[in-house]
């Protein structure tokens, strides 16, 4: 086991590149078998859950070739078969495999996913929108097993706003017979992503961004070659580090309307931030201004970014209050911000967060935002080394990390445990 050190307490200067985003792409690689000949997905980031869906695949039958940041998928010869345990318990976006599997063989049989466990993590709308599709869905050992002779187009009114969920349907939907309307559907621009390769493949979907999505089902799909969108949680926690740094760092390869939420919050700190078509400038200062952030579904501030947040909180000169109404118990990083000095208070869904200078410490990621706060923490200490085990965590979503912060002038390496 690595654990990642942090020597901190410089400003991060410079320009960093950010990768394809691996919320899209933990989506896009499953929504390619929904295809009988080859997906050629670009932008690829480089990152743990990348290659275990790549091996997934492989295991299903798939040929799949890497090159740098591209994958090419030829799903020719894959088929469904049972798949209980091993890598599907490795991560979350496993289920993208049920209603990919449904759509393309009418069968799949994958076990519960794992992925971070912050906190309980239910699939209760998925279910329900394969059942209005018409599939037969039971559990067996541990795995769900998802069967329809014919899937058939639906009206489906989400219960709650969900990521997983929408894409999970669209996938199915787009080889059901008929139409299918997701109604309350999530907006993320990770969904667009995934309609936008989908409707590339031979899919017809309309209304991806917006609450209502129109879907017409195909009978087969076809190869195309996609480019994956950049990655807004990476670009956002580069950001919330310049600012915690006070430093001065240009994000570069974002797509700034999606950073809406995360700039806006920013700027109210005091923080100066210059926009250009495909970058982000973010300009640090001496002192920050408390603030109350909200973390909610698309347009709003991102839940993978309340935990990051919570670091640059703790620089300001008063108490913010920062509330995840997405995952309400997602505070595994407060504890470990704890020891390392801060003066948070968890209270119901939301942590109240005094501002002062943090500490260096010995602290664990748990899951991988969790992560990515510790090490925005590290980087404001100047008085020592900031050690940080549960770094596999941290290598589910950040490509190139080390290099990165090494290149913006940041002190941090890996060590074995
Ligand atoms: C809306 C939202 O911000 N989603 C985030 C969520 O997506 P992820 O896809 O994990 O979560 P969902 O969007 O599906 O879940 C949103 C909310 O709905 C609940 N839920 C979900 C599915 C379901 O069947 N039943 C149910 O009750 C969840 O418990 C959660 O409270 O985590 C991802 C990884 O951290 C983020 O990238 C997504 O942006
Ligand atoms: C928790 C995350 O990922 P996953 O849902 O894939 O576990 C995340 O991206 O912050």
């Amino acid at each position: 086991m690595e654990k990642l050190m942090v020597a901190g307490g410089r400003p991060l200067q410079g320009t960093v590149q950010i990768s394809g985003a691996k919320n899209s792409a933990i989506a896009l690689i499953p929504a390619a078998i929904l295809s009988e000949t080859t997906v050629t997905l670009d932008n690829l980031p480089i990152l743990s859950d990348v290659a275990i869906y790549s091996e997934l695949l492989e295991e299903l039958g798939a040929v799949v070739q890497r090159n740098e940041d591209q994958m090419i998928i030829d799903p020719s010869r894959l088929k469904s078969k049972p798949m209980p345990n091993g890598n599907v318990k490795k991560l979350r976006a496993s289920y993208y495999l049920m209603g990919a599997l449904l759509g393309r063989f009418g069968e799949a049989t994958i076990g519960l996913p794992g992925g971070c466990n912050f906190e309980p993590r239910p699939i209760d709308q998925h279910i329900k929108g394969f059942e209005a599709l018409g599939a037969q869905v039971s559990t067996e050992n541990g795995a769900l097993h998802i069967q329809a002779k014919q899937l058939v187009g639906a009206k489906i009114y989400l219960d709650v706003v969900s990521v997983g969920a929408t894409i999970n349907i669209m996938l199915a939907a787009s080889r059901a017979k008929g139409f299918t309307l997701i109604e309350n559907a999530a907006k993320e621009p990770e969904i667009i992503d995934v309609a936008t390769l989908l409707n590339a493949m031979g899919a017809k979907i309309k209304g991806a961004g917006t609450e209502t999505i129109r879907i017409e089902g195909v009978e087969s799909m076809h190869g195309c070659r996609h480019s994956i969108i950049p990655d807004r949680i990476q670009a956002g926690t580069y950001m919330i580090a310049a600012a915690a740094t006070r430093g001065d760092v240009i994000v570069d390869n974002v797509i700034p309307k999606h950073l809406e939420a995360i700039t806006a919050k920013l700027q109210e700190m005091g923080v100066t931030i210059e926009e250009m078509d495909e970058s982000i400038r973010v300009i640090g200062r001496p002192e920050y201004q408390s603030v109350d952030v909200k973390a909610l579904v698309y347009p709003g501030f991102a839940t993978d970014l309340q935990s990051p947040m919570a670091s640059l909180l703790t620089q300001t000169q008063g108490v913010s209050i920062l509330s995840d109404y997405v995952y309400s118990n997602r505070f595994k990083h407060v504890p470990e911000l704890l020891r390392m000095g801060a003066k948070i208070k968890v209270e119901g869904r939301s942590a109240v967060i005094e501002g002062g200078a943090l500490s260096f410490a010995k602290v664990k990621a748990t899951d991988l935002r969790a992560g990515a706060a510790l090490v925005i923490a590290g980087l404001t200490v100047s008085n020592g080394v900031t050690e940080i085990t549960g770094v596999e965590y941290i290598d589910r979503g950040y490509d190139h990390l080390v290099l990165n912060l090494s290149n913006l002038g940041a002190e941090v390496w890996r060590e074995r445990d």
